[in-house]
């Protein structure tokens, strides 16, 4: 690790300690305790403004950004999206549980999934959620019949399989042909014919989604292209007009100096031209383009804290075993995820270094965070940083091992505040029922 990486909202004082958005690693440490997921408040915000002021720039006139939730999501971040103006997409009860009970703008609410349940969908309609992105045939027969109950009609986007193979993670790949997510294009007239028979729906654009991590504009641009074919086959054979199009998220971030983030400005550019382009190519109205961004919105916002437990070696390798691991990110066992660390406590160090691997806790051979990399060498106690952790960390976070979920809190220019509180041991117990006499169906 070069620290002239360091990222822009990093800075480090005189000890040589790390410093987030002017907040000591070594205080949040101290005060909070690790592992400690800290989120960069300024960093969130640049994010998004990034993504709109790509669209202004584009000259779109109009566009709707809907940060896709289950990248991260708690009670503060509803708050901050929702003073930065942005939508939000949920895809089950619970995300949507927590975006209305922190009273996160109805009209700005995307919802979506492959399989939600009438409930999910109840949930929704009873609440006015702004719009119900179409996974499956059975989904439009629940909607309707539930939107009629509560006597309304529902805005849907139908998401469809583009069969784009945009070259990323296979489990992180959804737009491919044989997806498990969304309509396959062989059924979509079928299923448009029923809808305009259905009266609880209101069918208003087209969704796709490719996947994540992608790291070329091209993947959009060409997916815009499949979105028209089919926007111009529906009018021709269907007679219908559809104004908008959600191209999803997936907009690639490095998680480390040796990847590369995707260029907001330059991918937003070229999906617009491309709409613009393709759109008087047909002669279709210009429709309204829909984003997803997860990842591009709330990665660079976090930094992992942890602290030195354990150091051993092997005949080939030497150890640093950290208080956390797989538990709080699972991404380096699940997808081979490549992260980079500093030594938030030993910044001014430049002689003595040496390759280590960081190792997580967990009773799992493959819980490893880092794979052999160099740092200044380390003793116990040592506070190590994790960068670029802000996305799907804690949203996939688990108690294996019966470990506790880290706190989270929240930097903003030299102060701080606690937005989620560690859990407890009791928090454990919290949903085990220990009196409870045995029952018998009838
Ligand atoms: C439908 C949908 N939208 C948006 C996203 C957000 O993706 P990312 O966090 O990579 O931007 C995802 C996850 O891949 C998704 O499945
Ligand atoms: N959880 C994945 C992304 C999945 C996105 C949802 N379709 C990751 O960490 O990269």
């Amino acid at each position: 690790m070069h620290l002239q990486d360091l990222p822009e909202n990093m800075s480090i004082d005189e000890q040589g300690i790390l410093k987030i958005s002017g907040v000591s690693c070594f205080d949040l440490a101290k005060n909070y305790g690790t592992p400690l997921l800290v989120l960069d408040e300024i960093e969130i915000k640049n994010n998004i403004n990034k993504f709109k002021e790509a669209f202004f720039k584009s000259g779109s006139e109009s566009f709707f950004i809907a940060y896709a939730s289950k990248s991260f999501l708690n009670s503060e971040l509803c708050k901050i999206i929702n003073e930065e103006k942005i939508g939000i997409e949920v895809v089950s009860g619970g995300e949507l549980y927590i975006a209305l009970k922190n009273n996160f703008p109805v009209e700005k609410i995307y919802f979506n999934g492959n399989n939600k349940f009438n409930e999910e969908i109840e949930m929704a309609i009873k609440n006015d959620v702004s719009t119900i992105i179409v996974d499956n045939e059975e989904e439009l027969y629940k909607i309707n019949r539930i939107s009629k109950r509560f006597g309304k009609k529902t805005r849907i986007l139908l998401r469809i399989v583009p069969g784009i193979n945009p070259n990323t993670h296979k489990y992180i790949s959804t737009g491919q042909v044989d997806s498990k997510f969304g309509i396959h294009l062989e059924n979509l007239d079928s299923i448009v014919k029923k809808i305009k028979s259905f009266n609880g729906l209101e069918l208003c654009g087209i969704h796709a989604h490719i996947g994540s991590q992608i790291s070329e504009p091209m993947y959009y641009v060409n997916l815009i292209e499949t979105l028209f074919e089919l926007l111009v086959s529906l009018r021709k054979k269907e007679n219908i007009i559809l104004g908008e199009i959600d191209i999803g998220g997936g907009f690639g971030v490095a998680h480390s100096s040796n990847e590369q983030s995707m260029d907001i400005f330059d991918v937003i550019n070229k999906i617009v031209n491309q709409v613009e382009v393709i759109s008087k190519k047909h002669n279709y109205p210009k429709p309204k383009i829909s984003i997803e961004p997860g990842r591009s919105i709330i990665s660079t916002a976090g930094t992992t804290l942890y602290t030195v437990g354990a150091i051993k070696k092997s005949a080939s390798k030497k150890y640093a075993i950290v208080d956390g691991g797989m538990a709080d990110n699972i991404r380096p066992s699940l997808y081979n995820a490549k992260y980079q660390a500093y030594v938030a406590n030993k910044m001014k160090e430049t002689e003595d270094f040496e390759k280590v691997t960081i190792a997580g806790r967990a009773c799992e051979s493959g819980d490893i965070l880092i794979d052999e990399i160099f740092l200044p060498r380390l003793s116990i106690g040592d506070l190590l940083a994790i960068p670029f952790t802000g996305d799907y960390t804690y949203s996939m976070s688990s108690n294996y091992n019966g470990f506790l979920r880290p706190a989270i809190v929240l930097v903003n220019n030299g102060k701080n505040k606690l937005i989620t509180r560690r859990e407890t041991y009791d928090d454990l117990l919290s949903r085990d029922i220990t009196k409870n006499d045995w029952h018998i169906f009838d």
